[in-house]
């Protein structure tokens, strides 16, 4: 149990990745506080998967692109589970559109709640943890895209670009408090984010022909990595990224 006795945050856990993360740390000892947006019907199965693993779940709704909404759900959570040990941003969306007529709202969105809303949730979940004065973990689901870009992905790969620099930043700004920072770049993880876009069979086969190890990812791909840099098994890891795609990144030719 790698994260017994561990309170672990998640936003963006009603579905994919974050729905995945926040139940695999459950399974791995951890009590789960969960921020989702829409999807109350999601927050409350993965809630229920938590609590049927032992453990204590609570979903907690809220945008993240408000940043009033990180206060409260770092307050609510600390309320619920008593303190904050690690916390994962993964709340994001992907509405792939091409660059020259990119709508002004589409870009602004974007950059509210990949980049804006991961600022604020972080800052408030690292003053919790300077609060509490015993370290933390922070994990950002940044992406492969940090580092390569996407044709209708102008204004996403940007956001994954800042986020990963945000955990450089703060990786320096709260080393003195031993609280770690680092990012997770998944490469093309099968979930809703990506479903229209893949539905494009050329497109999909084409996706899988890249990737090394021969399949796309699966949510559950990002458990591991994530209960790893949660975990004391990394406690001298901050400021780092790891790839989560198959070896795609490498794949030149
Ligand atoms: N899938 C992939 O290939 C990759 C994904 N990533 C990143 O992983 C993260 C998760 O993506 P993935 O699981 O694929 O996407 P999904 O669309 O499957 O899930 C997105 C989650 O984020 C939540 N969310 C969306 N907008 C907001 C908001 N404004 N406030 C709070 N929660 C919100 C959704 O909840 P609700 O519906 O309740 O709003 C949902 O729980 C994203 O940051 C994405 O960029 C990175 C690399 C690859
Ligand atoms: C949504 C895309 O399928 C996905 O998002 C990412 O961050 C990856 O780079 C993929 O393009």
């Amino acid at each position: 149990m790698l994260l017994a006795g561990k309170t672990v945050l998640v936003t963006g856990a009603s579905a994919g990745i974050g729905r995945a993360v926040a139940v695999g740390c459950a399974r791995h000892g951890a009590d789960v506080a969960l921020n989702f947006s829409r999807d109350q019907a999601g927050a409350d199965a993965a809630v229920a998967e938590i609590e049927a693993l032992g453990r204590k779940g609570i979903a907690i709704q809220g945008d993240v692109a408000d940043p009033e909404t990180a206060k409260a759900f770092v307050a609510q959570a600390t309320a619920a589970l008593g303190c904050i040990d690690v916390f994962v941003n993964n709340a994001g969306i992907c509405p792939f559109h091409a660059f020259l007529d990119m709508p002004v709202e589409t870009f602004e969105r974007t950059m509210r709640v990949n980049l804006h809303g991961a600022y604020f949730m972080v800052q408030a979940a690292a003053n919790q943890m300077v609060k509490q004065g015993d370290g933390g973990s922070i994990i950002a689901m940044s992406s492969i895209s940090a580092l390569v870009g996407g044709e209708y992905q102008t204004h996403y790969t940007p956001t994954k670009a800042g986020l990963h620099s945000l955990m450089q930043s703060v990786a320096i700004a709260l080393g003195k408090h031993n609280i770690r920072c680092n990012s997770l770049f998944p490469g093309t993880i099968l979930t809703d984010i990506n479903k229209d876009d893949l539905a494009d069979v050329e497109k999909r086969r084409y996706m899988e022909s890249r990737v090394p190890l021969g399949r796309l990812g699966q949510p559950d791909d990002l458990v591991g990595p994530t209960v790893f840099l949660a975990s004391d098994l990394s406690a001298y890891v901050t400021g780092a990224s790891l790839l989560v795609d198959g070896g795609a990144y490498v794949n030149l030719q």
